[in-house]
């Protein structure tokens, strides 16, 4: 286990890793969740990567957008869409917010769940993504693609990125970013399967050198990608 910090080639071997498509394993800190999630470009996710994310991740499979593009598209965060007494006072222990936007599918999806219908959500979100930053995927094509409730639940980055919230929301986005990736990305919790309790981070270390996949703490990408 890597004790220097920052880990300078963690996080070189993430944005290496994210810059082929490639997953990597995002620890966001021991006084926040306490998570680790696996996070992959959005653009680069097929069938077989929603597997791994049911099969080895296990949590919530979601897709973190920007917030420039979550804003082109008009996306809300969810508190705010709802008009609920479940979302007063929505206070996280953790966090002063939570990310979630809308849930979506691809409209060309049947029930949206399957790997198949969730791998076209997330890649088609992950190359609108890309087109909106270029200003070529607007609000009206956004809807015309897309519709909600889905199965795949965006999250919206916060605006000043890494300086505003540190949540695997914003970790991810900024990997992408440093890897010159689409502002789009897919992240879902490790949950072990066994005690139904977040996986350590030692477990997820052991996890992502089993699969020769990178592992980096949250505070070397903050560190190094601020
Ligand atoms: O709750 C979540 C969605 O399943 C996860 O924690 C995910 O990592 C994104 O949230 P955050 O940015 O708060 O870490
Ligand atoms: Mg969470
Ligand atoms: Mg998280």
């Amino acid at each position: 286990m890597s004790s220097t910090h920052p880990d300078v080639d963690a996080v070189e071997a993430a944005r290496a890793a994210f810059a082929r498509g490639e997953p990597v394993l995002i620890h966001d800190a021991a006084d926040r969740e306490g998570e680790v999630d696996i996070v992959y470009p959005a653009a680069a996710v097929d069938p077989d990567a929603v597997s791994r994310l049911r099969n080895d991740a296990g949590g919530l499979i979601c897709v973190a957008l920007s917030d420039a593009v979550a804003e082109t598209w008009e996306l809300p965060f969810l508190a705010d869409a709802l008009e609920h007494p479940a979302t007063e006072a929505a206070h996280l222990d953790y966090d002063d917010r939570s990310s979630f936007s809308l849930p979506v599918n691809h409209r060309e999806t049947f029930t949206g769940i399957t790997d198949d219908d969730r791998a076209l959500t997330i890649r088609e979100l992950g190359r609108a993504a890309d087109a909106a930053a270029e200003g070529a995927f607007g609000a009206d094509e956004f809807a015309s693609s897309f519709r909600s409730p889905g199965h795949v639940t965006l999250l919206r980055g916060a605006p000043g990125l890494l300086a505003d919230r540190q949540g695997h929301t914003e970790l991810g986005l900024a990997l992408a970013d440093a890897a010159d990736r689409e502002p789009a990305v897919v992240v879902c919790e490790m949950v072990d399967g066994d005690t139904g309790e977040a996986r350590t981070p030692a477990d997820a270390r052991a996890y992502a050198e089993r699969e020769g996949l990178v592992y980096v703490e949250g505070r070397d990408l903050l560190t190094r990608l601020d």
